[in-house]
């Protein structure tokens, strides 16, 4: 078995980074019969999964992502699991113009509607709150789950972005397709750690799964009759994936059905996790949430005394907002999305980290390891410290210094941005920003050729949903993670450890009962 059991369950990629921060960034992990070699260094990562530069290219090989296409219906190659060729190329080159700024400036205001219906039903639980005669707690504001909001949003801009459809999650209308979208991808997730996992049919939970599973595929069947029936609107992934050609032919039914999968369980909740992490550490963090308000405010980005001011956000106002880019891409480092980032194959033997790896190792590059190494951001990994992306911060240094610091991350104001943390900008290339600074990129959405396609609408959706949700309310920890917080407080650990305990990692690092309640009260 080997490290089987270290690596399994929803958290086995913490084992993982722990194993890191012992051995280094290079060590090899036994699974069965074969070797896996785990790299965490950020640099290293970068330098092999570019194919111009130093290199050696290592590519993704299709046998390790089998697990993942299996879990998607019709179990084909999708963009996302097939190896380099004529197949990945064709649907990529189709689906890439629209994450470009043109395109998704048609993006925006839907992104700004759909928040904004979220944010009308953040103000009635704060109004319901304020007037429970009931409400024995002296918290101020109501109770909101921000996880489930987040993942309305997103899940809605998959929709429009994908099919051109309105899936009407943050209108909370009852949808069958949402219902069955959740216990669907637990399903998958589950399947990904476990291929026997739809055997266990003495399970409740795993004959609902296979229910929802059987009726998810109905549902895509009826949206595959219409979309080559009907084609989208132009803007709509689904339309540039009608063009796509492989060898001369458009891709076939079971094709599209499987890359509209992909892209709807790849955009979806990694990004709606990132909204609610974002959110959750902020509550943790009040005096950075309080800089963040400040700086919309500047921009008259934040209600207040003249709140009739109060403007929606454009993509121009992004570069104007430096500190909540840094926020962003901080919240992405320690709790990243993608957990087990990518893994790629050695093409030839390649020196790693001053290691050979045999050609043909399989290399594994996990992104919460790389984020909670020491090795890479210092003594003070843990803690959350938006401040490190912004230009005239120090890298962390010793312990002590580490301890000196503020320790609810605030940042000094004089700072300015590094280089816009990657974040605020168009999207382009996570790679860009380790180039002009000390502090390592996270790969939060990895590199070269193989990089995330969505990274540009994801870093659009999370400025657009924070900026608008912040500048209208102030939130704070609910009751469990306020519990978490002082657990955490009371052994000397900092707010981040409190947040990693409330999750799990299935296929996304998301908080383990699915929900993540703040308190939210409107900014006065
Ligand atoms: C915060 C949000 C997101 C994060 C952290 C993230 C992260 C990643 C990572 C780490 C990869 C590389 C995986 C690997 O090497 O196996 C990836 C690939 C991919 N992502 Fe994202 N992603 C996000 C949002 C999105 C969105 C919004 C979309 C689409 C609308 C998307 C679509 C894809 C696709 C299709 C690939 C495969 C690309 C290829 O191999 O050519 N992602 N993502």
């Amino acid at each position: 078995m080997g490290h089987v059991t270290d690596m399994a369950g929803a958290r086995g990629v913490w084992n993982v980074a722990a194993m890191a921060e012992k051995y280094g960034p290079l060590f090899k992990l036994q699974l069965m019969g074969s070797v896996l070699v785990v790299l965490s260094d950020p640099q290293t990562i970068s330098r092999v999964a570019r194919k111009t530069g130093p290199g050696p290219y290592m590519s993704k090989p299709n046998e390790v992502y089998k697990p993942l296409e299996k879990a998607l219906t019709p179990s084909l190659p999708s963009i996302l699991t097939a190896a380099d060729g004529p197949y990945w190329k064709a649907v990529r080159q189709a689906a890439a113009p629209c994450f470009s700024i043109s395109n998704l400036k048609n993006v925006m205001p839907l992104v700004l509607q759909l928040t904004k219906r979220v944010a009308d039903r953040m103000q009635a639980a704060a109004a319901a709150a304020a007037t429970d005669a009931n409400n024995s707690s002296s918290a101020v504001g109501g109770l909101f789950d921000v996880s489930d909001a987040a993942k309305r949003i997103t899940s809605d801009v998959m929709g429009h972005m994908l099919l051109g459809e309105d899936l009407q999650g943050t209108l909370w209308r009852p949808s069958e397709y949402l219902d069955l979208f959740y216990p669907v991808l637990r399903a998958q997730g589950e399947l990904i750690n476990n291929p026997l996992h739809l055997w266990q049919v003495w399970r409740p939970d795993v004959r609902l799964q296979k229910r929802c599973l059987a009726k998810h595929n109905a549902i895509m069947d009826g949206k595959m009759d219409r979309l080559m029936a009907h084609p989208p609107p132009d803007y709509t992934i689904a339309a540039h994936l009608l063009q796509a050609r492989v060898n001369g032919q458009p891709l076939n039914r079971n094709q599209l059905k499987t890359e509209v999968a992909a892209f709807m369980a790849a955009g979806f909740e990694t990004t709606s996790h990132a909204i609610t992490w974002s959110l959750a550490l902020l509550a943790a963090h009040p005096k950075v949430q309080q800089q963040v308000l400040e700086e919309l405010a500047a921009q008259g980005l934040a209600a207040g005394a003249d709140s009739m001011q109060l403007r929606d956000i454009e993509q121009a106002d992004f570069a104007a907002l430096p500190l909540l880019a840094a926020v962003i891409k901080e919240s992405l480092r320690l709790c990243p999305p993608a957990p087990w980032g990518g893994t790629k194959q050695a093409p030839c033997d390649v020196t790693l980290c001053g290691h050979t790896v045999k050609k043909g190792t399989l290399v594994m590059m996990p992104l919460l390891a790389v984020s909670l190494s020491t090795a890479n951001y210092g003594s003070d990994a843990m803690l959350f410290k938006p401040q490190r992306w912004l230009a005239g911060s120090k890298p962390a240094g010793t312990a002590a210094e580490g301890a000196a610091d503020d320790d609810d991350g605030a940042a000094d104001r004089d700072q300015q941005p590094r280089s816009a943390a990657g974040v605020g900008s168009k999207g382009g290339s996570s790679s860009s920003s380790s180039s002009s600074s000390t502090v390592p990129d996270p790969q939060t959405f990895m590199t070269g050729p193989r990089d995330c396609i969505g990274q540009a609408l994801a870093k659009l959706e999370l400025m657009a949903v924070l900026a608008t949700l912040l500048g209208r309310f102030e939130f704070a920890p609910g009751p469990k993670l306020a519990q978490e917080l002082a657990a955490a407080a009371a052994t000397g650990q900092p707010p981040a450890a409190a947040l990693h305990g409330l999750a799990g990692v299935h296929v996304t690092m998301q908080p383990e009962d699915g929900t993540m309640l703040l308190r939210v009260a409107p900014r006065r």
